[in-house]
């Protein structure tokens, strides 16, 4: 009969955390766009409609079109360190790093293109990560964003034989956190203005009509950050959603109608902000700083001011620090 061997001492279970957002492309070139928008738009998450009929037009029009011109959007915003959705996000995992004891690493992934959540996860893992918390940094929740950020770590955890204790981090709408960090940076950017706006714009990304009627919750979370954040501010926010893609019916009002209808209305000094981005992207800062604020200036407009994102702001990191903080309760040997 053989006698079992003692198990080596298993050392204390570390915890990986890792923050997901969207993607980008690796450079302001069309080839690199292509890529991907390639990847991006066949994810059926992202476009809801049948592989058949959707398949013919991304590749014949879609993305023989499309490429050139938003690489032309991204060598607008492009920085030197790189795109600037990438570069706001390492920089939001960079200023968390310490922030959970020396059990936890703190890493970032995105859901399209470098670095690649499977990736990530097997790097936690061989750090010695047993127990792995998933964040996708979408305060409003959309399964065009948060559920395929989780569909695509779990697909990488099917794979593995021994796999981490997972946990995930909650949509964050309407965290006192998140309402905080926002309101007290939309102060921030207002009192540094050379102008007082006589309105404030929050803006979303949009997504279609239909997806909200099929039940996604999108729509509500973005409403209800909005309202959370006028009281804190204690004045009125006009709602807009940006980024409006294809042809079907998507969420309404459009910002680009919004900013242009503005002026006629009285309204000269305008600010705008764009809460559901956790990082500052190509649709925050070419889509509303330069060509919605073009779109306000032609209208008649005298001042615009984009309000940066929460970016690793002081308050953006404290907030996260908050929210992962408390999502690792239990794990963490030091509370
Ligand atoms: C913040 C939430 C986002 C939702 C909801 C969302 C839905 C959604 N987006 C598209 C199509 C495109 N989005 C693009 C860029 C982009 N989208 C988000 C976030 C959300 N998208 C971010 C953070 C970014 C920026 C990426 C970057 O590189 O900086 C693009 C690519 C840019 C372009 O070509 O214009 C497309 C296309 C759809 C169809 C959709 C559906 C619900
Ligand atoms: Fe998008
Ligand atoms: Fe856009």
């Amino acid at each position: 009969m053989t006698r079992p061997v003692d198990h080596p001492a298993v050392p204390a279970p570390k915890i990986g955390v890792l923050l997901i957002n969207l993607g980008t492309p690796n450079a302001p070139e069309p080839g690199a766009v292509r890529l991907y928008l390639r990847e991006f738009l066949s994810d059926p998450r992202v476009v809801e409609i049948p592989q058949l009929v959707w398949k013919p037009i991304l590749h014949g029009i879609i993305l023989r079109t499309r490429p050139a011109k938003s690489a032309h959007a991204y060598r607008q915003v492009w920085m030197e360190e790189g795109s600037p959705l990438a570069v706001h996000t390492a920089r939001i995992a960079a200023a968390l790093a310490d922030s959970f004891g020396p059990e936890a690493i703190v890493d970032h992934a995105m859901r399209y293109g470098q670095p690649a959540i499977a990736e990530r996860i097997d790097a936690l893992f061989a750090m010695g990560c047993t127990r792995l918390l998933i964040a996708p940094l979408y305060p409003q929740y959309c399964g065009a964003t948060t559920a395929t950020a989780l569909d695509e770590a779990f697909r990488h955890l099917r794979h593995m034989r021994w796999l981490p204790a997972v946990r995930t981090l909650d949509p964050y709408h309407d965290d006192p956190a998140y309402i905080g960090a926002l309101a007290q940076s939309v102060r921030a950017s207002i009192a540094a203005l050379p102008f007082a706006p006589d309105a404030i714009v929050a803006s979303f990304h949009g997504m279609p009509q239909r997806t909200l009627e099929l039940g996604d919750p999108y729509h509500c979370h973005c409403r209800k950050t909005a309202r959370l954040l006028s009281e804190a501010l204690g004045r009125e926010l006009i709602v807009a959603f940006q980024s409006r893609f294809g042809r079907a019916k998507w969420l309404a009002p459009a910002t680009d109608e919004v900013l242009a209808g503005l002026p006629a209305k009285g309204v000269g000094k305008v600010a705008i902000l764009a809460p559901g981005f956790a990082a500052d992207c190509v649709e925050t800062l070419e889509e509303l700083d330069i060509r919605g604020r073009k779109t306000f200036l032609d209208a008649g407009g005298s001042d615009f001011a984009y309000l940066p994102c929460l970016n690793d702001s002081r308050p953006g990191v404290e907030m996260l620090r908050t929210l992962v903080g408390r999502a690792l309760e239990g794990w963490r040997p030091d509370q």
